[in-house]
């Protein structure tokens, strides 16, 4: 099969924005090619613009040696991938799939484990195949892995008893432990989350081609959330209603066989922050005889709350790539600045290209959103509307526990979906912080205050743990199946 690749044999690099003359035989590599397409713009354009989130690397050599490394080594994903994810999004704008994104708060090197990819992996089939009963779509699965490596933060600095170091920016940036040597940034990192993100990629891919068998049978899984004394029976009948339809269908297409069986061939998407546009930019390339550029390091990148400036590099960087991408959007973000935001991102109005992640928080839900769904609506722009019910909700304990209610991330999921009706317009994904793992991180569904403390595990910020994420999506399932 001949597909278009963006890869090719690297050449020299001369300086920022020229390619050096390739040897005889060997095909450039056209990575800082300037883009005639997006005007203004290159891989490496986002160098002139501010970065609130910039690294402070103190050796900029080792930075520009490692960066060159990455230039030369294969891409991640291919572009042929990145269209198809792009493809699928254009159709859930239309209403015609909904899109479920997951996975850890700050990927870990020390994560790249089978056992927890696995569970991963695991979580989002169960509750896309949930969804799916729920919604009668098909989901599109996209990853929180293979590249969640780098995190924004609010300080700059942490300080423990009276020491100040620098914060912990996610294992692309610096080590979690509190020594100076940990946190300070280290460009090496970049070479070692590559690497990592391809052997993640590697099992996703070898996994994915296998099919999960043993999902076949809901009955197995563990539902113990459906039978709790404090839901609701008519939640619980739902709960119930729900695995059993899960379960005739599953049944079913396993008696049909291959073509069409979505447990024989499991599509899954990768996205992280586009973050670090030291790492982000090395991987992007020109497609060869196309005016496109694709930043190969995941399928689709997204554009966070803290780095969502007009006029910002992270918006410079995104503009210029052929990629999906996702924008977050919490309370403060005004109707005018999304719409700027959608002008220079998608100036083409490009079907597909652009995934609006709103993270309001359960309280702000109401005051906020129904304004931006208006604006678009009224513009007759064209983008896929999703709900990340984490980042608007999180808390602190007394005693000094970052953790997420599980009440008050269903309420801003219903709270989103009101105000989709009430605009008419409609909810078409949902992303979340997810483990496959047991952890004890957020609050509810099992989890109490107390339990906080005996399997926290996260670096940053508190996941839903398997049972959690599975009853959320039995929750989603619900309201789905209500308003179809
Ligand atoms: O995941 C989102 C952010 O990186 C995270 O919420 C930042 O956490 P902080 O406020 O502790 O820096
Ligand atoms: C940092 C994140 O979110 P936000 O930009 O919405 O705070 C995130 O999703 O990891």
């Amino acid at each position: 099969m001949m597909h278009e690749i963006a890869m090719g044999t690297p050449a020299r690099i001369s300086s920022d924005n020229e390619v050096a003359e390739p040897l005889p035989g060997e095909r450039p590599l056209a990575r800082t090619r300037p883009s005639s397409r997006v005007g203004g713009w290159s891989p490496t354009s986002w160098k002139a613009k501010p970065d609130p989130q910039a690294i402070r690397y103190d050796d900029p050599v080792a930075v520009e040696r490692v960066v060159a490394r990455i230039e030369a080594l294969p891409p991640l994903v291919s572009s042929w991938e990145v269209e198809r994810l792009r493809s699928l999004i254009a159709d859930a704008q239309l209403g015609r799939r909904f899109l479920l994104q997951g996975g850890d708060c700050a990927e870990t090197t020390r994560d790249c484990r089978a056992d927890t990819i696995v569970n991963k992996l695991d979580i989002l089939l169960k509750m896309s195949l949930v969804l799916i009963v729920g919604g009668r779509k098909p989901v599109v699965r996209v990853g929180r892995f293979a590249g969640q490596y780098a995190k924004p933060r609010s300080r700059p600095t942490e300080v423990r008893g009276g020491v100040e170091l620098p914060s912990y920016f996610g294992d692309l940036v610096n080590g979690p432990e509190f020594t100076p040597e940990a946190r300070r940034p280290d460009p090496e990192r970049m070479l070692s989350c590559y690497q990592h993100s391809a052997m993640t990629l590697n099992f996703v891919r070898s996994f994915s081609a296998g099919g999960l068998s043993d999902l076949k049978h809901p009955e197995c899984w563990d539902l113990s959330f459906s039978e709790r004394e404090d839901l609701p029976l008519s939640v619980r009948e739902s709960f119930q209603a729900t695995t059993r339809q899960l379960g005739d269908a599953l049944r079913c297409m396993d008696a049909l066989g291959g073509a069409g069986n979505e447990l024989s061939r499991i599509e899954f998407f990768t996205s992280h922050e586009g973050l670090n546009l030291h790492y982000e930019s090395a991987q992007t390339r020109a497609a060869p005889s196309r005016d496109e550029h694709y930043d190969l390091t995941t399928h689709m990148p997204w554009l966070g709350e803290r780095t969502r400036a007009l006029d910002g590099a992270h918006v410079e960087f995104l503009r210029g790539i052929s990629n999906p991408i996702g924008i977050k959007l919490g309370p403060t973000v005004s109707p005018v600045d999304v719409l700027r935001l959608l002008d220079t991102l998608n100036p083409r109005e490009i079907p597909g290209r652009i995934v609006l992640i709103t993270r309001m928080g359960a309280d702000r839900v109401e005051d906020t959103l129904p304004p931006l769904l208006e604006v678009v609506k009224r513009a007759g722009r064209r983008v896929l509307w999703i709900c990340d019910p984490m980042h608007g909700n999180t808390i602190t304990t007394s005693s000094g526990i970052k953790t997420r209610e599980f009440g008050s991330i269903m309420r801003e999921i219903e709270q989103t979906y009101d105000a989709h009706d009430a605009c008419g317009t409609h909810l078409g994904g949902v992303h979340f912080e997810l483990t496959g793992d047991d952890v004890t991180e957020c609050i509810g569904g099992g989890v109490r205050e107390e339990d906080l403390t005996r399997a926290y595990e996260t670096l940053c910020d508190p996941r839903l743990n398997q049972a959690q994420a599975l009853e959320l999506s039995y929750c989603i399932a619900r309201r789905m199946r209500a308003s179809l």
